[in-house]
This record gives structure tokens, C-alpha cells and sequence, in this order.
């Protein structure tokens, strides 16, 4: 399996997923502003791998003798929606307050992080039938995590209990992490994938080519709002209307108890990103674009939601419970 984080010698390397399918090269990380350079022009992308990611940063800071402080700040302003960032990068001041090494809790983040996205495989993998084709948007792969992945667990873990599965990838206009990314990671597997632009997933649908659809999160709020890379609720939408059940899979990590909506940021990215594919531009000159990066999926559109701790519905007092007695902080 890929290893996109790895920590070695007191430097952070990362699989440099701007250059992927093309090029498998590492990214080396010597201080936290190469760190948070790499979450903000996405070399590391993905909910929990840049809240892994974040944590080797402070990791970095803590070996330099640099102002831990300065460094939580720098990290935290990279990116704004995936919950997971906020989680890890608390973890560690809090135990760099409390004396500890950050170091060693940011290991220990990223060994939970693995264990956690296995479960989340071995528990999902009991929704996917034999024969299914699943749709799946982004990346929430080994490549978005550190191994495994979430959504892609799911499918990696149907694969190896011997079900005859296929998976199709959106695109994922504008950055094309499903083109690049979840094709290039289960390719790398040997598990069928096929790739298809964003537009056609409705049209699969309605000739029955497609029977589940299983996403990733950025961050699920207690009422199960869900955020995701954008089209994942016109997906959601389609699925509904199909009546093909759709699934989020993703880590307690993600879940976000304390936020409400409007207290949650959409991130903007730099409107190139659309008028551009690979440096040539594609839109009128003068004509400008709209570039969110991520939306929300309602609870009522979601069929469950695959954690470590099991599958459950995505309702308020089923997210309350999953956190019972797990002391959590998110920002
Ligand atoms: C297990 S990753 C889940 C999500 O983080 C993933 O689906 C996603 O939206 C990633 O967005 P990205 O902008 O590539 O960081």
C-alpha cells in the first residue's frame, strides 16, 4: 500500500500528490512552514491526512526549538473546512502544555489514524454486496489518510473478503482527485476502477449501472450535516432520487459536536483552478469563476454513517452516543 506520511529520522516526507499519477515523489517537510506550504498547496490533502500531517508540523516546530505557538497559528490557517486539522493540531499543544513530547503524540496520531481507518474498513465492508458497482467521489483513500483510507477502506476491505466489486471515480473537476488520485490508489491495488466526468454520474444511475455510492467527510456536525468535496451532494440528490443508498464512511476525527452551520468555512480556492487545465486556459479571458472547494450534504440524504465504532444513522442522538464518555475538541 502507498505510504503518502512518512516520519523518519525527524523529517517529514509526503507523497507529493500534485505530481501523482505521473510521478511518485516525496515532498520533504524540514520545518512547519514547509508543512503548512504543503497542506495549503495541497501536496497533502485529504481530512485526516493533513490533520496528521499538521501534527508533524508541530512535531517539526518542537525539534527546531521554534515558537509552538507560532506554529499552531501558521498550521492552522492552511485550510479551513476538514475538522481534522483542528482536532490533531489541539492534541498536540495540548500536550505540549501538559509537558509531554509532541513528537510522540504525533506518532501516536497517525498509528490511531491508521487503526481507526482499518476498522472503519472491516465494519463498512458488510454494506457492499457481491457485484456491486460503487461510485465513489475525490479521494478518501490511503492517500487522504495514511493507509487504508475511509471511503476507500470500505471498498479495499469488500475486495479482499473476495467480493467481485467495481469502482467508479468521478473526475472531481477542479483539482481531479478522482482522476488522479482514487484511480491511480486502487490501480496500484489491482481493484477494477473506472473513471468518469462529474456530469455522467447521473445518467449511470438511471441505466441501474450504479448500486452504491460511499464518500468521504471533511466535517459531519451532530445533526449529521455532512461536508465534503464539491458535487457530493448533487451526488447525494441523484442517489436519493434513484433510490440507491449512499454512504459516508469517516473517522470520529471528522465529526465536529460543538459547530453549527454558520459557523462553518467553506473554503474558497483561487478561481484558476477552473479556468485553467494544466496551464492552458479554458475560460474567456475576463470571464471570472466560482471555486468551492467543498458542500454540504443534508442528514436526510444519507443512508449511514460508517465509523470505527460502527454504522450508524445519521441522527443526532446516534452521533451523541458515539461519543459517549470521549472527552473532544474541535477548534
Ligand atoms: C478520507 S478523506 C475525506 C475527504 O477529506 C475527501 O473526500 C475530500 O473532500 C478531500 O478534499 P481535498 O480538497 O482533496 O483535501
Amino acid at each position: 500500500m502507498l505510504e503518502p506520511i512518512v516520519w523518519e529520522e525527524d523529517r517529514l516526507s509526503l507523497i507529493d500528490q500534485r505530481k501523482l499519477p505521473n510521478k511518485l515523489e516525496y515532498f520533504i517537510c524540514k520545518d512547519y512552514r514547509d508543512v503548512a506550504y504543503a497542506i495549503k498547496e495541497m501536496v497533502v490533502r485529504g481530512a485526516p491526512a493533513i490533520g496528521i500531517a499538521a501534527a508533524y508540523g508541530m512535531a517539526l516546530a518542537e525539534i527546531n526549538n521554534e515558537n509552538i505557538e507560532e506554529a499552531y497559528k501558521t498550521l492552522k490557517n492552511t485550510r479551513p473546512t476538514a475538522v481534522n486539522l483542528f482536532w490533531a493540531l489541539n492534541r498536540c499543544l495540548k500536550a505540549y502544555k501538559e509537558g509531554k513530547s509532541i513528537v510522540e503524540e504525533a506518532k501516536r496520531i497517525q498509528r490511531e489514524e491508521e487503526e481507526v481507518c482499518k476498522r472503519i474498513g472491516e465494519i463498512g465492508e458488510k454494506i457492499v454486496d457481491d457485484g456491486d458497482t460503487i461510485l465513489t467521489h475525490c479521494n478518501a483513500g490511503a492517500l487522504a489518510t495514511s493507509k487504508y483510507g475511509t471511503a476507500l477502506s470500505v471498498i479495499r476491505f469488500a475486495h479482499y473478503s473476495g467480493k467481485r466489486i467495481r469502482v467508479i471515480a468521478d473526475e472531481t473537476r477542479p483539482r481531479l482527485q478522482g482522476a488522479k488520485l482514487t484511480a491511480f490508489e486502487l490501480n496500484y491495488e489491482g481493484i477494477p476502477v473506472k473513471v468518469i466526468v462529474d456530469s455522467s454520474a447521473g445518467f449511470l444511475m438511471q441505466r441501474g449501472e450504479i448500486n452504491k455510492v460511499i464518500v468521504g467527510a471533511d466535517r459531519i456536525l451532530r445533526d449529521g450535516t455532512t461536508y465534503n468535496k464539491i458535487g457530493t451532494y448533487s451526488l447525494a440528490i441523484l442517489a436519493k432520487y434513484h433510490n440507491i443508498p449512499f454512504y459516508v464512511a469517516a473517522p470520529l476525527s471528522t465529526f465536529d459536536l460543538e459547530s453549527s452551520e454558520e459557523d462553518v468555512k467553506i473554503e474558497e480556492r483561487d478561481e484558476r483552478e477552473v479556468a485553467y487545465i494544466e496551464n492552458i486556459r479554458i475560460v474567456p479571458e475576463g470571464v471570472s469563476c466560482i471555486n468551492y472547494a467543498f458542500d454540504k450534504t443534508p442528514a436526510e440524504l444519507i443512508t449511514g454513517i460508517i465509523t470505527e465504532k460502527g454504522i450508524i444513522k445519521p441522527k443526532e442522538e446516534e452521533i451523541i452516543k458515539l461519543f459517549k464518555g470521549i472527552k473532544w475538541k474541535s477548534q
